[in-house]
């Protein structure tokens, strides 16, 4: 036959093992590339070729291998394709060709002794037990089925494929053995070496796999241990986890169904053994477990107090929830549903903490799914039981490892969510989200209706605008800004600092984090809007403390005898400097803008973005093409990766600024060519909040005069020049501020949006609330402008 060649130079893949292949060099990846991405590959056959590094020659024999599943990692700056297979059987290489070559099957040959196979149990059964318990337990699973039936050619390969050490050039020869009873002997030979040097664990006096033996098992084993192994009968095992379930009354009947097929075929071969470890989860699912519900509102209230600094209106939404759920709650168990909670706002600012803390008081047990970059339906609700290497989606497993069936389960990124080729996975997680439809989930992999309405849903989004919409209706949605400098200042102080503390083992006696220490390090070694970095750096100080500390206890136990360190250690801002390097960012003002201070060209100014990860500080930069200025077309180029609307900003703003021209005394764009840049290429921008950034620009530009520097504005425009109201504003507001903007311009309409915001950062800075073009560049126009006295 002829098959696609997969060359390998290390690892030796028997038949019956499993490896995966990580896949890297030209020819694999032209091979993976022809014969399998973008194909069916459940059990396709392949040709595992080997290469030795000393001879640089391919070896005569191979392995026919079948494909299980291609994995594929991706990263921003490669992908990692990796192949799971198994082995089939050895194979001899006819016509070595790339990238297909012929082969001829090869089979064992050669009978064992009762004598020999006895040996070779015994040292197996020692060996299993040397190995730890992961390999162990895979070990045994891949021989269940091989021993009672007496496939001894198959027993040797899988053990010896657990035998790495003994190198590839020897592995390459048993490879090549066809006799059987030569084959039993390397592998005694090796299992007896290895276990000179790894003695196995004392306990477990069973069968060498673990398992019971029908027919009178191996023989040669006393009849005391053949009833303890009956006694430990898998499938009586399984029979009693099944029975403990307590399953549903329709599932039992087709669970137990199963059962008896499993135990009609006596336990063995490939289907058998899926069906057995598709049992085994079910047995394992929650069907019937649940914990109460422990609605105390005043407990639950000093609970996030206790953990959450701020946040008043997100602690208050909360715990209005859990009073209107404790409510509906009539004591029977069943709590009809309510709103789906959905946490909205940039990274590291609770999210998940929140959610935690309201499983914590509800006494629920807490588990998470990350769904950023799902693009598969199959990981929300499971593969079908006829895929190699089926699973169950990630509710279900979820569910299992929560180990009750009313957890609390946290939906991390909602809004990250693709749809692929295979399905929808929004659509799915739609259906899971639904109380009409989710008391009886029903999972790909598991085939049986499962009962999700008691699970408390809660989502996190960093960016609403990516969720679908018919997912979005679903959610009540609870934004949570970033932070400001003050706001973070006090979390760190009272959460993040005693926790770092605590999860380093460092006691807080021993260190001293003053405030002007702890204020260099928010603004000097982070710009973000949540806490993350922070913590991040707060660790980086706790694990410089332990070690410091450490090193001049030098062994001692006493902490006063360190003659070497005074304590507490003060991290200062020079320390800080010392211990971290110099700050990465200067403190309190931005890089752009210090460069710009002095730079500021007519064109430029700046506008506030909402991004998912908060505010952010946005140059808009113009130009007219001075050769041309005026006998241009009145063409726009816009750059920056802008989108739709964004563009559509820039014709509004052109237009106004044609209409209103003679009216203020500056030139019109008609026949002006012109060109809009929004630096920081790389990230795309959309969204009609920078109209009025937009509008002075292209002020500025035919103007000929300069914008503030110090000011930053936000807003979108109308045709006829009003102002109008746009989202964002507390992000926006922080952002500026962080990049050292004291001045910002806002639509009339959002003053109450700006309010909102903290006493100490307002009197930090100037807001001016503005309902028209109009004012706005009187506001941001330098003083010096003559065209002022227009307006
Ligand atoms: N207001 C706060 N009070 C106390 N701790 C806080 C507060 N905000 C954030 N933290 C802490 O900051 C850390 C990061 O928060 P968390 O992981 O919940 O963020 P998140 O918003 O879920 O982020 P992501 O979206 O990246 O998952 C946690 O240790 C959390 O306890």
């Amino acid at each position: 036959m002829e098959l696609p060649v997969l060359l390998i130079t290390q690892g030796v893949l028997l038949p019956e093992a499993k490896i995966k292949v990580p896949i890297r060099s030209k020819n694999n990846l032209a091979m993976l590339d022809r014969f399998i991405l973008n194909r069916s590959v459940a059990k396709t056959l392949i040709l595992v070729a080997y290469r030795t590094e000393t001879e640089k020659k391919v070896y005569d024999i191979g392995t026919i291998a079948m494909i299980e599943q291609v994995t594929c990692f991706t990263s921003s700056t490669y992908t990692q394709y990796t192949l799971h297979i198994v082995g089939v059987s050895r194979a001899k290489i006819i016509d070595y060709a790339l990238p297909v070559s012929r082969v001829k099957q090869i089979y064992s040959t050669g009978d064992v002794s009762e004598e020999k196979e006895k040996e070779l149990y015994a040292v197996v059964s020692e060996f299993e037990r040397s190995l730890n318990r992961e390999e162990s337990m895979t070990l045994s699973n891949a021989l269940r089925h091989m021993i009672p039936e007496r496939h001894v050619d198959e027993v040797v390969d899988v053990v010896a494929s657990f035998l790495p050490r003994v190198g590839y050039e020897k592995q390459l020869e048993f490879l090549a053995t066809v006799d059987v009873p030569t084959r039993v002997d390397a592998v005694i030979e090796w299992c007896t070496k290895h276990l000179e040097s790894h003695p196995p664990r004392p306990t477990r006096a069973v069968s060498p796999v673990g398992i019971a033996l029908p027919g009178g098992g191996v023989k040669g084993l006393g009849k005391g241990m053949r009833r303890q192994q009956e006694s430990q009968n898998p499938l009586e095992k399984l029979a009693a986890k099944l029975e403990a379930a307590n399953l549903p009354e329709d599932v039992k009947e087709r669970v137990f169904e199963d059962l008896n097929r499993v135990k009609s075929s006596g336990g063995h071969g490939q289907e058998t053994s899926m069906l057995t470890t598709y049992l085994e989860f079910v047995a394992d699912l929650p069907w019937s477990t649940m914990t109460n519900d422990d609605v105390d509102i005043k407990k639950a209230r000093v609970l996030l107090d206790d953990s959450h600094e701020g946040m008043e209106n997100v602690k208050k939404r909360v715990l209005e929830y859990m009073a209107v759920r404790s409510l509906r709650d009539d004591g029977s168990g069943k709590v009809m549903a309510g709103p789906i909670l959905c946490f909205s706002g940039p990274p590291g600012v609770g999210k998940t903490s929140v959610a935690k803390a309201i499983a914590q008081s509800l006494g629920r047990k807490f588990e998470r799914i990350s769904l950023g970059g799902i693009r598969d339906e199959a990981d929300i609700r499971g593969h079908r039981r006829t895929y190699i290497g089926a699973m169950p989606g990630r509710l279900l497993q979820a569910i299992r490892r929560s180990k009750t069936r009313n957890p609390v389960i946290l939906l991390d990124e909602v809004d990250k969510l693709f749809a692929g080729v295979h399905g929808s996975p929004s659509a799915a997680l739609l259906e899971v989200l639904d109380p009409e439809q989710n008391g009886a989930f029903m999972d790909h992999y598991l085939n049986l209706p499962f009962d999700l309405s008691q699970v408390i849903f809660i989502a996190t989004a960093n960016d609403l605008s990516t969720i679908d919409g018919p997912l979005k209706d679903r959610l009540e949605i609870i934004e949570m800004s970033g932070y400001s400098t003050p706001e973070k200042l006090r979390i760190a102080e009272r959460h993040v600092i005693p926790s770092q503390l605590e999860t380093h083992g460092v006691c807080p006696d021993y260190i001293r984090l003053p405030d002007d220490g702890l204020q260099h390090l928010v603004t000097g070694y982070t710009r973000e809007a949540g806490v993350r970095q922070l913590a991040r750096q707060i660790a980086s100080l706790c694990r410089h403390a332990a070690l410091s500390i450490a090193e001049a206890m030098n062994g001692t136990k006493d902490a006063d005898a360190m003659p070497d360190l005074s304590l507490p250690i003060v991290y200062d801002r020079e320390k800080i400097d010392d211990v971290l390097g110099p700050a990465t960012f200067g403190d309190r003002s931005s890089d752009m803008v210090e460069r710009l201070k002095s730079g500021f060209r007519p064109g430029m100014v700046f506008g506030l973005a909402w991004t998912p990860y908060g505010g952010e500080l946005m140059l808009i930069e113009g130009v007219a093409a001075t050769t041309m200025s005026d006998n241009g077309k009145g063409k726009i180029v816009m750059t920056g990766k802008l989108g739709d609307v964004l563009k559509e900003s820039v014709g509004v703003a052109r237009s106004w600024i044609n209409a209103n021209a003679e009216r203020l005394g500056v030139d019109s764009l008609l026949n002006k060519d012109v060109h809009v840049h929004l630096p920081a290429g790389a990230v795309g921008k959309d969204g009609p909040s920078a109209g009025c950034a937009l509008v002075t620009a292209l002020f500025s530009l035919v103007s000929r005069q300069l914008v503030r520097s110090d000011t930053a504005l936000t807003g979108e425009v109308s045709l006829t020049g009003l102002v109008l109201p746009v989202g964002g504003i507390k992000e926006k507001i922080l952002g500026a501020h962080r990049a050292g903007i004291k001045r910002i311009l806002l639509p009339e309409a959002n003053r109450a949006d700006a309010n909102a915001i903290e006493e100490s950062i307002k009197s930090d800075l100037e807001l001016h609330f503005v309902r028209d073009l109009d004012e706005v560049l009187l506001k941001m126009m330098t003083p010096s402008s003559f065209v002022l006295s227009k307006l």
